[in-house]
């Protein structure tokens, strides 16, 4: 069986997209997922994205699988990379702006297409809660701000927030001196992670800059995490190293490995704004068996 799919990356944040709307069942099992995310093996991506017909007062839904084969909730820079993906199938001319109504297993997103081909998406609120996230590093109805956590016989500061899919969020003095091949898997799979984490290193140059890097569960080392990005602004408003301004917005440019992302937190309705780009790379044919 031949499949078509089309490869979008947002900030070097890699996907292979699928047209899932004539069926409800995924057209990839999580084992061809992790064949065709494969970079030696397979097409090579940081997951795959599947776009299914909308229910209810959404537009279209989005499942995901990491290039390891799990299901994601929720991907940041792949629900922009989808918007675009729909636009496209759509029909629409470079310049359109248009918004979605997207259901995802962390809720309702809202990606909107700028003019400028910038996607902004109304990433929803953030859970702060142990039992959210999870984590067993606190009480489960106790926030995660800067617990201790040892790992690699070192002791870190964590702070916790579920953007739908869990993130650990460290700040450090130099993300550049963090080994975060070795570090990424221990963060990943610690016991106090009962279903596993995405890590970010954080480090904080002012400005309203902040430099991150990520380990992702169940992809590894990316060059940009969408949903990453919003927890670090949320952990470093947690930790007082952002502040709102006087209309109660918290905004900071995230630099990582694959450019920058804007990402702006309401505080007063708790709605995290992530935008940044997306853009397609190649279409081609999945032979599958
Ligand atoms: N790259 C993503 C997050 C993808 C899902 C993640 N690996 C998980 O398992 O939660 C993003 O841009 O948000």
């Amino acid at each position: 069986m031949s499949l078509s799919f089309q490869k979008y990356q947002g900030l070097g944040n890699d996907f292979l997209l699928l047209d899932n709307r004539q069926q409800p069942t995924l057209r990839l099992s999580p084992q061809e997922a992790r064949h065709w995310c494969d970079r030696h093996f397979g097409v090579g991506a940081d997951g795959v994205i599947f776009l299914l017909a909308g229910t209810g007062d959404c537009d279209y839904q989005m499942r995901m699988y990491n290039a390891d084969g799990s299901v994601a909730e929720m991907c940041g820079n792949g629900i922009r990379c989808l918007a675009k993906f729909i636009f496209e199938l759509e029909g629409r001319t470079c310049g359109e702006t248009v918004s979605y109504r997207i259901d995802t297993l962390a809720g309702v997103m809202v990606p909107h297409i700028q003019a400028d081909g910038q996607v902004t998406v109304d990433m929803g609120t953030p859970q702060l809660l142990a039992q959210q996230i999870p984590t067993t590093l606190t009480a489960p109805d106790a926030k995660v701000i800067e617990v201790p956590l040892t790992v690699a016989d070192r002791p870190w500061l964590v702070t916790c927030v579920s953007m739908g899919n869990p993130h650990c969020v460290t700040f450090v003095e130099d993300v550049a001196a963090i080994p975060l091949e070795t570090l990424g898997p221990l963060f990943e799979h610690h016991a106090v992670f009962p279903q596993r984490t995405n890590t970010e290193f954080v480090q904080v140059l002012g400005g309203d800059r902040l430099r991150m890097r990520v380990w992702e569960r169940g992809a590894g080392m990316t060059l940009a995490c969408g949903t990453g990005a919003c927890a670090t602004v949320v952990a470093a408003v947690l930790t007082g190293r952002l502040k709102a301004d006087a209309a109660g917005q918290a905004q900071a440019t995230v630099e990582l490995p694959g450019g920058d992302l804007h990402i702006r937190w309401d505080v007063h309705s708790q709605h995290l704004y992530m935008t940044g780009p997306a853009v397609a790379v190649f279409r081609g044919t999945l032979d599958t068996q």
